[in-house]
């Protein structure tokens, strides 16, 4: 394995940006600061002007959907999923899945993501595609208790996590995928539960995203979403829980008590008209959370540049307090709790001795990035994901100075475009 040096850049570590050196042995960081004179790399990347971050960690997606990217916008969640999503996703093939993840891939390769949570179907495909691009992923094959695969997504979920838990030189790891609780009844979570608890897998499921899908908890089953999945036990094995944006103090607490990790998706909760998730809450009570694009079909992007921007600006508006989520707050929840978020603790998200080469460096050539006053603020604030200058992973260069370096762009795009338009067409009736 290579050994690659990157001089005279500026390193966000520990909570700043100072001048810095990285060197990386293989697939990790040995070294952040002065680099030992004897060191010898086989590859020196001059990062004069750039900043060198951790990669970002897209907490929560469903990469395949950018097949249906602009096919349904401006509609309600229940009746988006029903009427237009679901429908449309009946008519979805291995192969269309599989050019769907690498487009999105690309997209999140460009604008600097080196991780992301999937949950989706065809999982073998989309393992394919993350195995040979080279990013890292934790991925889930979305479960539904109602749907008639019910029986057959334990089945696969349980078969995916034995071919593909520590796949592709441990850069994919599985997680259980129970969709929400408003398709996935007690008796089946239950049964979910069960086959994480006897394979030793995470959770990754929608939680508390609309205030109909809360209310109709209530009712149904007297408590709320997050009482409901404590209750039957979901919450003692690891949870990563997308949105979590209606939430009591009770709620809260729980979250924090059974240390369940929440992805924060902003751009999706305000194009849904979700609300606003209470983001400065549960960080003060101590919970992490990471942020997440969810899908390309209600973002309508893969940007992580521009979803830690949505972050800041969505808690400020929300609580009416300019000081939530500050710049640096939103660059952390981007990188290091997002790890966290993903089960990667300790593992990525921090440049760091040891911890994994992902890193995205980014270019602050540009006018918006001057005058530096404050680099997290700029990127935050500022940057675009057009800056994005190279990205690796594992200490592979999968973005070269603008250049995708193990897919190819080009096949990508005509394959997804002429299947996301196949699958909506087939559907429509005349
Ligand atoms: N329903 C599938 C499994 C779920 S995969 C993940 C699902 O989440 C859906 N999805 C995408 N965005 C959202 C969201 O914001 N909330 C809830 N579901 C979503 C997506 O369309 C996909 O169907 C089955 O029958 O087996
Ligand atoms: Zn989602």
């Amino acid at each position: 394995m290579a050994r690659i040096l990157l001089k005279n850049g500026e390193v966000y570590a520990d909570g700043s940006v100072t001048k810095a050196d990285v060197a990386i042995d293989g697939s990790v960081i040995a070294g952040v600061g002065e680099v030992a004179a004897g060191w010898q790399a086989d590859r020196v990347i001059d990062c004069t002007d750039k900043l060198i971050l951790p990669g970002f960690v897209n907490t929560h997606t469903h990469a395949a959907m950018t097949l249906f990217r602009s096919y349904a916008d401006d509609m309600a969640l229940m009746e988006w999923l029903e009427t237009k999503i679901w429908p449309a996703e009946a008519r979805l093939t291995g192969d269309d899945v599989y050019w769907g993840t690498l487009l999105a891939i690309a997209e999140m390769i460009r604008s600097g993501t080196t991780a992301f949570a999937d949950m989706y179907f065809f999982m073998d495909d989309v393992a394919r595609a993350v195995a040979e691009s080279g990013v890292r992923a934790a991925l889930s094959r979305g479960m539904a208790g109602v749907a008639p695969t019910a029986a057959q997504a334990l089945t696969e979920s349980e078969a995916f996590y034995r071919d593909w838990h520590g796949g592709a030189d441990g850069r994919i790891t599985v997680m259980m995928g129970p969709h929400a609780p408003y398709t996935c009844p007690p008796d089946y979570i239950k049964k979910v539960t069960a086959l994480a608890a006897k394979l030793g897998a995470e959770i990754h499921i929608h939680l508390a995203e609309t205030t109909g899908e809360v209310a109709g908890c209530v009712k149904e089953h007297g408590k709320s979403p997050i009482a409901l999945m404590n209750e039957l036990g979901l919450f003692d094995l690891g949870v990563l829980a997308a949105h979590c944006v209606h939430l009591s103090a009770e709620d809260i607490a729980i979250l924090k008590e059974k240390k369940v990790r929440v992805a924060h998706n902003p751009g999706s909760n305000m194009k849904l008209a979700s609300g606003a998730a209470p983001v400065p809450s549960l960080l003060a009570a101590g919970v992490t959370v990471g942020i997440g694009t969810d899908g390309a079909a209600s973002n309508n992007n893969l940007d992580m540049v521009e979803e830690m921007r949505l972050a800041a600006l969505l808690s400020k508006v929300a609580t009416l307090d300019p000081l939530a989520v500050p710049a640096g707050q939103a660059v952390d929840m981007a990188t290091a709790m997002g790890a966290e978020a993903l089960g990667l603790g300790g593992v990525t998200g921090k440049l760091a001795p040891g911890f994994k080469a992902d890193i995205t460096i980014v270019d602050m050539a540009a006018s918006h990035w001057h005058p530096r006053h404050d680099r997290l603020s700029l990127l935050v604030y500022s940057a675009a994901a057009a800056d994005v200058h190279t990205v690796m992973v594992d200490g592979k260069v999968l973005l070269d100075a603008g250049r995708l370096t193990t897919i190819d762009e080009e096949r990508v795009k005509r394959e997804a475009g002429a299947r996301g338009l196949r699958l909506v067409e087939s559907g429509r009736k005349p």
